[in-house]
Order: C-alpha cells, then structure tokens, then sequence
C-alpha cells in the first residue's frame, strides 16, 4: 500500500495497533503514556486502537495498566479523574513480555494482534513505536519482518526515537538496516523539538506576517542566537551522556532542527517532503569548518565543575554517576555558524546549549540590524537593535523589542518590549510536543520527523566538530555548574559586536514592559 500524507481527515485517527517497543522505561512512562491520554480525552484518539506494551520483564495486564495509571497520575496535562473515561482507555492496552532477540515472541505477537484487530475493529493498521536502546533497533526492524507482522492489510510505520547513529558511518549502518524492512517514507524519526508548538510556529511567525517576511535576509537581520539552557545535570542518564555529549545530544538534532526552520526557504506546498526539501537545502547550505583550527576558533566546548543553583551545592559532571572520572566530554557547546546561501550569506548564527545553566529556557533571538543613526536620534541616545524573540520552552510566545519616545523628553529614545504570552494564555493545554508527534504519525504526516538526508547532513556537520576535538581536549573549558558556561563563548559573539541577548529569567535593564494583557 503507498504511503500517503493523509489530508482527508484532519484530527481523526485511522485505528491502529501501537506497539510500544520499551513498556516499561523512562520515556513511555514520562512522555508517551500521558501523551495518549492526552489524545484520547481530546477526543484525537477514536475507539479502534489498542496498545500493546512490550518488554522484557513480567507484567499482567492490570499491572500494566496500574503503572500507566500511576504514570499518567504523575505525568499528564490531564488527570485520570473520570473513572468511567479511565476505564474505557484502560481497557485498550494489554501488555507482552517479550525479548527483542526471541522471533517465536514476535510470531506470538502476530497472532495477538489479530485478536485486537478482530475485538477494536482496527484494519491492520500497525504502528511500531522502539523506545527502546538504539542498537535494538535493526533486531527489532528484522524480527516484525519475521515475525510476519508487517503482512497485515493495512499501514506500517516505524516510529523510532534519537540518537540515530553516533556519527555518519553507524547512521548510516543504521538507516541500511531499517531500509531492509522500512521504506523511507514508512520511518519517522523523532525529534521531539520538532513537535513543540513555538518551533511548529516558526513558520506561521514567519510567513504569515508581513512586517518579518520582507525583513527575513542578511539585508536587514545582523544576527540570530539560539539557545537551549537547562539547569539540570546528566541525571541518571550519565552511561549514554557520557558517550554523546552536548554537540550529539542537542547539537546534531534540536538545535540544526531550530536553524533550518529558522533559515528555511518557503516551501511550494504545504506537503511534508516540500518542507523537508527546503530543510535539506540550508543544511547542505551550512559552511563547513575547513580544519580543526577552525572548530577550535568558532566553537566553544565546556564541562560543568562543582558549582551551586540558588543556593544549592551541585557536584561537578565528572562526580555524576557512571560518568568516567577522567571525562573530556563536553556539557556545554557554543558555535558561530553560517548558511551559505544567498539569503542569509554574512550573517551569524549562533548556537549554544548546555546544563547546569542558570536558566532552563529554549529561545531564538533575531536582532535586526538598526536603522540609521539619524542626526534626530544621535543627540541624547544611540539607538537598541530591534529583537524579535521566539521562546519556546517552558514560557512559549513571542517578544518583540523596539525603539519609542521616552515619554516627556524631546527625543531620548528607549528600547520598549512587547509581549505574547502563549502559554499564560492557554496554559495546561498547550498539547505537549508527544501529543503533536504520535498524532502525527497515525495520520501518515511525517512533515515534523527528520527525513534521512536531513540527518545525514547534520551528522557530515557534526562529525567533523567531533574529529577536531578527538584530536585534543586542550579547548575544552571547564565552567561552574550554575554559571553560563565558558566566558570564551562571550568573546565568540564579542569579536563580532553583539552579545548574548538575556534569556527569559536573565534581568535586563533599560526595557519598558507593554504586554498583550495591558499589564
Ligand atoms: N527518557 C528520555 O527522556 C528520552 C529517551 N530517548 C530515547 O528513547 C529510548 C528509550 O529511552 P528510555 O525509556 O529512557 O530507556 P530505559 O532504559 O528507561 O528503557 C528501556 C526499555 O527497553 C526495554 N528493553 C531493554 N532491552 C530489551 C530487550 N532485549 N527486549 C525487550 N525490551 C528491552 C526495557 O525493559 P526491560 O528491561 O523490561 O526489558 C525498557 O522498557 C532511547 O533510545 C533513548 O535514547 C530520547 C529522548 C528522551
Ligand atoms: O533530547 C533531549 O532533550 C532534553 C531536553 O528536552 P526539553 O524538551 O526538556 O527541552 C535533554 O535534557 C536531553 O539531554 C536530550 O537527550
């Protein structure tokens, strides 16, 4: 059956088995469970679906659906109060242990998933969703195959979660696997950014507003800032982190995902592979570093120290458990990026993200260049760079900051910042970026998955950052947790004449608040 983009009906889900490949790990009692919820209780999620839950260790059915309970209790926007709505969306998960290197297991899921296509009416429509460790991913891909699971009628579509691959050669490994059972447009690969609302919004800010379009070029744009802060350390995830670091675990996806939403060209049609076409185009359009000298001026590693947060004593990265003691690993990435083409030729981007940072906040800042200095201004006050500032995360909206009259002077000029507040205004109901994303893939729309070129392309940028710092960890600065990271990514930006913006939660002085409540 060919894969379509299904436009005919918008919310409505085609019924379908979901196959959570990883049941019982961090990520589906965080994210995908209460994400379901979420679904059904909008009413996103129809009748015909079931959900098996697949893992290795022993659960009953009521088991499992306590611990989603107790999941969705914690985790949801939304609380499983309603007993009777509890109860019927209780009743379409069912659970299988099952070892991903056992094939009689799948077989035995093939026949169970009959029983649930037969009992919720579902049309054979299957979705495999893998949170699981990245290097299950081919087994897994071979054993469905086998295990005669992607015989049915309907859809097949393999939802995979990040990392995918290391560096270029294990993607590609990777991508050869999952191509001998998947076609292309059958995969989606998660970046969880993708499906957040503020970035998906982007493009409406963009496009559909006819004082930022004309101005979207390096005719009028000085420069763009990109910063994903948070405050947390590694947590327990040190034995992965240690492995990735920042400029994998952030750098390669979220953040080149932000650029090239940032930088992308119109697309033709509203259509997933249009988009994701205009994408591919500003990553092959990224200026690569010509040597590791290079990497070593234009971006900036570092690695969380002992430290303290509001007063909390925090320990250094290389104290975190299963974190090599030794660790060169970076926590912290600064870089100076251009793209290449004839939109944005000259104008920096630049990008940093780290943790134990003061702030936990996800935000694009566009500085536009000034107007003139006209002999009207230059007297009593130089002018402030026009911002508009795009927050993504927790606080989603838009600011905007420009130049007016200081009241009662002659022509004193003072910076004046308005804003929309999204998130104040819609609150818990903002649908969370794994709401957005499962919707998504049941309705066949992969515009908010990343396309094999794209990561392909990200990973050619990343890797030769990676191959630079192999070389030596002399570069790599060492920052107190609860600092903003190496004083050295202030000397990138510095060099140039700007400065890092301050983030929301960061004081800025100087800024008259006019915001969309009036207040
Ligand atoms: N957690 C998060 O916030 C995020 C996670 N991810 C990605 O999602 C994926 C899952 O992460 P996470 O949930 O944190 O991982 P966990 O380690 O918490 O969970 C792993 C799951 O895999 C199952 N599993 C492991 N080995 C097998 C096997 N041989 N056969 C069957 N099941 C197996 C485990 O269950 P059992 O032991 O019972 O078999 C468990 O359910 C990873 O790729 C991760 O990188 C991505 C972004 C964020
Ligand atoms: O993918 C990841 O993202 C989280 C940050 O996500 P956010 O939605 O909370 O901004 C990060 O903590 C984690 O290290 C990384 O793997």
């Amino acid at each position: 059956m060919t894969e379509q983009f299904n436009q005919q009906q918008p919310g409505l889900t085609a019924g379908a088995v979901f196959y959570l490949f990883g049941a019982t790990g961090d990520l589906a009692k965080r994210k995908l469970f209460p994400a379901l919820f979420s679904l059904y209780k909008e009413g996103k999620l129809a009748e015909d679906f079931a959900v098996v839950g697949l893992a290795r260790r022993p659960r009953t059915n009521e088991q499992f659906r306590s611990d989603l309970y107790e999941s969705i209790s914690e985790f949801c926007r939304y609380k499983p109060t309603d007993s009777e709505l509890w109860n019927r969306f209780a009743q379409h998960f069912v659970y299988m242990s099952l070892d991903i290197h056992n094939p009689d297991g799948f077989r035995e899921l093939n026949k169970l998933s009959g029983e649930l296509d037969a009992k919720f009416g579902i049309p054979g429509n299957r979705l495999f969703y893998l949170a699981l460790a990245p290097e299950l991913f081919g087994p897994v891909s071979f054993n469905l195959r086998e295990g005669g699971l992607l015989e049915s009628k309907g859809w097949h579509r393999l939802v995979i979660e990040k990392p995918f691959g290391y560096d270029l050669p294990s993607a590609q490994l990777l991508n050869e696997q999952l191509s001998q059972v998947f076609r292309e447009e059958e995969i989606y690969r998660i970046d969880h950014y993708l499906g957040k609302e503020m970035v998906q919004n982007i493009e409406v800010i963009r496009f559909a507003n006819a004082f930022f379009e004309p101005l979207w070029n390096n005719k009028h744009i000085a420069n763009v800032q990109i910063t994903l802060s948070e405050t947390v350390g590694v947590e327990d995830r040190g034995g992965y982190y240690d492995k990735s670091g920042a400029l994998r675990d952030m750098g390669q996806n979220h953040m080149l995902q932000m650029l090239t939403m940032i930088a992308m060209e119109p697309p033709s049609r509203q259509h997933p592979e249009d988009i994701r076409d205009e994408k591919v185009k500003v990553l092959r359009s990224l200026r690569q570093f010509a040597s590791s000298d290079d990497v070593r001026k234009n971006v900036i590693r570092g690695q969380y120290a002992e430290g303290s947060l509001r007063g909390k004593a925090l320990p250094g990265y290389r104290q975190e458990d299963s974190v090599n003691p030794e660790s060169t690993t970076e926590t912290y990435f600064a870089a100076k990026v251009f793209v290449d083409n004839f939109r944005w030729a000259g104008v920096p981007f630049y990008i940093r993200t780290g943790k134990r940072l003061p702030v936990k906040t996800t935000e694009v800042v566009i500085e536009f260049k000034n107007a003139p200095d006209h002999v009207l201004f230059s007297r009593k006050s130089s002018l402030s760079p026009n911002l508009l500032v795009i927050r993504v995360n927790p606080m989603e909206g838009i600011y905007i900051k420009i130049n007016a009259k200081r009241p009662g002077s002659d022509s004193e000029i003072q910076p004046v910042a308005m804003e929309f507040c999204q998130s104040c205004q819609i609150g818990i109901n903002t649908p969370e970026a794994y709401e957005t994303l499962i919707h998504d893939a049941v309705q066949g729309d992969s515009t908010y998955f990343t396309r094999w070129d794209e990561v392909a392309h990200a990973w050619t940028f990343v890797d030769k950052i990676a191959a630079a710092w192999r070389e030596t960890s002399s570069d790599l600065q060492l920052y107190p947790a609860g600092s903003w990271g190496p004083k050295k990514s202030d000397t990138l930006l510095g060099e140039d004449g700007f400065f890092w913006w301050p983030v929301n939660g960061q004081d800025e002085d100087n800024v008259v608040w006019v915001t969309n409540s009036g207040k």
